[in-house]
């Protein structure tokens, strides 16, 4: 984990309410899929925790949604600003334990981390299938950056706008897989934890330190308490405690 200064190059607007932050930078310690970055913004104490969506050398990808007075914030700094990030965290998605037909899962701003898990999960040979969902038409993101991996997701809406009608559980029902790596909201997962099929889930936790310091993050599980920061944020199916 190091501290890094990143140089904005691009701060993108994506979806509603939703950006891109491309950044230039260190990211030769990134290791996982699934990790994250924790970036401070300006006069915020704490730090905010964001996904690594993609990177190569010297260029990181983040997406996130406006939801509070932190990312409102990050979406009004432009390029040429400079963050302090804090990075890699978190376990990451562990790719050798995926199958070769496998599905991702993500929904709303659970998606940026399945773009650099699909990236890593081909350069192996295992071209995973992907499923995302949002609320409505308006919220979708991501597409291209799948179908420029030579991925066709297939998208859901809960009001109909685009794609399949319902949840990400309705667009399931179209395909054959048996293993998943899922990210999204609580409700998601769980509703995905009780298919009959094995996986990874990557959780959210409100955090403080974000590295595995204050305990702030805790979560239990069938194997103990586990810092969603630090042994998560990534959890297999076997250990997840609702
Ligand atoms: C490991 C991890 C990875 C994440 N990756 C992404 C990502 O790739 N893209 C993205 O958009 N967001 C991601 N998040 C969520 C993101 O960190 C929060 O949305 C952000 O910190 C909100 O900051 P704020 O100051 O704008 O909102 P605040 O004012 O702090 O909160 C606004 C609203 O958002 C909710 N909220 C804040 N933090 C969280 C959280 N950690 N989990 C759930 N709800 C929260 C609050 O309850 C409140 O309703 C991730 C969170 C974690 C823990
Ligand atoms: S946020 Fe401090 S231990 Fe996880």
């Amino acid at each position: 984990m190091k501290c890094e200064k990143f140089k904005i190059l691009e701060n993108k607007k994506i979806a509603k309410d939703v950006f891109l932050l491309t950044l230039r930078g260190n990211t030769d310690e990134i290791k996982n899929p699934g990790q994250f970055a924790n970036i401070s913004i300006s006069s915020f104490y704490l730090r905010r925790p964001i996904s690594i969506c993609d990177f190569e050398k010297d260029t990181l990808k983040l997406i996130y949604k406006v939801v509070g007075e932190g990312t409102l914030a990050l979406s009004q700094k432009k390029p040429e600003h400079y963050l302090d990030i804090l990075l890699p965290l978190g376990n990451g998605f562990d790719i050798d334990k995926t199958t070769k037909n496998t599905v991702l899962i993500g929904g709303g701003v659970g998606v940026p981390p399945l773009i650099n898990l699909a990236k890593n999960m081909i350069k192996i040979g295992k071209t995973p299938k992907v499923v995302i969902g949002f609320n409505t038409k308006e919220e979708i993101f991501a597409v291209d950056m799948f179908e420029n991996l030579g991925i066709h997701p297939i998208v859901s809406t809960v009001d109909g706008s685009y794609g399949v009608h319902g949840f990400v559980t309705d667009a399931l029902k179209s395909i054959d897989y048996d293993y998943l790596c899922t990210c999204g909201p609580e409700p998601m997962l769980k509703a995905l934890s009780n298919l009959d099929v094995d996986g990874q889930f990557s959780f959210e936790a409100r955090m403080a330190c974000g590295f595995g310091g204050c305990m702030g993050c805790s979560h239990e599980t069938k194997s103990g308490y586990k810092r969603i920061c630090k042994e998560g944020p990534i959890l297999f199916k076997e250990e997840i405690k609702w």
